[in-house]
């Protein structure tokens, strides 16, 4: 059976300033800390979501799903980026940093709690400062959900904008 863990993460290295997404950022205690690494030439991203995270008793919420998607498409496209400017995770360069401009999923199927959740994603260039990351999200081996993210690298400014 396929080991369901991701040795090595973007957002392990993701600076400090940008560590603290609820969706991924390690430095968030209450977060979901995602953590996305390879697969081959695909992204990974594991994760099971707490009881809490229900929609009717048995099955997630799509809110989650949708936030599954959506982090694992900012680290894609960062562990992309990083790869297509020369490094690799641990060889002490810092990460690109992407924003979610947009994002898309489809719910094929109700997603059932309690089981790990799989994301997978494809990751496209449209150009070097806008990538495009396919996920699709398995619960054991059944398709659940499918997104689309297009993400922007993030403008200088804004991390500014809470100054
Ligand atoms: C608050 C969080 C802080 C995070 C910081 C640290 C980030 C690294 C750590 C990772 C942490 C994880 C984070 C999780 C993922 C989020 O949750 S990120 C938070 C949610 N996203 C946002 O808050 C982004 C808000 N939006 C924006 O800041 C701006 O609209 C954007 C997306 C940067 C675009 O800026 P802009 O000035 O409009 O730039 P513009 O030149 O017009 O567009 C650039 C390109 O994007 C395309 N584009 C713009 N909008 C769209 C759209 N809606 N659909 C498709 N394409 C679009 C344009 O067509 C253009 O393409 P090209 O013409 O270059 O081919």
């Amino acid at each position: 059976m396929e080991e369901l863990k991701v040795e090595k993460a973007i957002q392990d290295i993701y600076p400090d300033d940008i560590a603290w997404c609820y969706g991924c950022g390690r430095l968030n205690d209450d977060g979901h800390h995602l953590r996305t690494g390879w697969h081959g030439d695909k992204t990974i991203t594991i994760y099971t979501p707490e009881s809490k995270y229900m929609g009717i008793p048995g099955f997630i919420y799509g809110g989650l799903i949708a936030s599954l998607i959506d982090c694992h498409g900012t680290g894609s496209a960062a562990l992309a980026l990083h790869r297509k400017n020369g490094h690799e995770i641990g060889d002490g360069a810092e990460p690109p940093r992407f924003v979610t401009a947009n994002l898309n999923v489809d719910f094929l199927k109700p997603t059932p709690q309690h089981v790990p959740l799989k994301a997978i994603g494809t990751v496209e260039e449209i150009h070097p400062k806008k990538w495009k990351v396919e996920t699709e999200v398995y619960a054991q081996d059944t398709l659940c959900a499918r997104g689309t993210v297009v993400l922007v690298v993030m403008p200088s400014t804004f991390l500014n904008k809470n100054d």
